[in-house]
């Protein structure tokens, strides 16, 4: 059942050209979505940096740029799907500008199934045995694609693949593979940490500091 995505660029309108890692790091960096500091995480986590991709929702070419991009980078992996679901809530907005760029149905996960009306907590028409590729914004842990995935098998669909804007690269890659989740990302911390050594906001001493700090051992906290 499951088809792989083969558009000519994705847009249907000629082959265009791919926007690279750099230039995204571009278009953020100049959005301020890069925040040093000190923030919390959805875990519970301090982290030095914070990647503020809400921004996006402001800066509507950007966005379609972005989605675009992903759409490009499933193209080139030609991942096989027959749905699309964004991790709810904040990649809500990306996941159906993808799902409009490859004209690939949408289903909406609900962190909450309602008391009322249909109570589902999968909304959207859906086959059993279909395949859903889940869109991430940013990734840390991967328990959220993990909560995501798991209520998307329990209805009877199957999840393959998950693809984010970006890695914060704190293990969610392996924990998401041990539940037979691949996981891809356009972005990485790692290439974050370099843009902003380039563009002298931090040193190499400090991006040292940073990945230290972000790989030591944290217990997230529950749900
Ligand atoms: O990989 P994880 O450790 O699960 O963290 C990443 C998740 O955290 C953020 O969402 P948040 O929980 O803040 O909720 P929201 O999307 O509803 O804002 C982000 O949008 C991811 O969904």
């Amino acid at each position: 059942m499951s088809q792989t995505v083969q558009t000519n660029g994705c847009n249907g309108k000629g082959k265009a050209r791919q926007t690279t890692e750099k230039e995204m790091f571009e278009e953020f960096y100049d959005m301020e979505v890069f925040r040093l500091g000190e923030f919390y995480l959805k875990s519970g986590q301090m982290t030095p940096i914070y990647i503020d991709l809400r921004r996006l929702i402001s800066k509507p070419k950007i966005m379609r740029a972005v989605a675009q991009a992903l759409c490009d980078k499933i193209q080139n992996m030609q991942l096989k799907f027959d749905y699309i679901v964004g991790v709810p809530y904040a990649a809500l907005p990306l996941a159906t500008l993808v799902a409009d760029i490859l004209d690939i149905p949408m289903l909406m996960k609900r962190k909450e199934a309602k008391s009322h009306g249909t109570k589902q907590l999968i909304e959207g028409v859906y086959s059993k045995g279909g395949t859903v590729l889940l869109v991430e914004d940013v990734v840390t842990w991967g328990d959220s694609i993990k909560e995501t995935a798991q209520a998307i098998r329990e209805e009877g669909l199957l999840v393959t693949d998950s693809i984010a804007i970006l890695d914060r690269q704190q293990g969610a890659k392996a924990k998401l593979e041990a539940i037979n989740v691949n996981f891809h990302s356009f972005l990485t911390m790692d290439g974050i940490l370099n843009g902003l050594i380039e563009k002298e906001q931090i040193t190499k001493e400090r991006k040292s500091e940073i990945v230290e700090h972000l790989a030591k051992p944290f217990t997230p906290k529950a749900n």
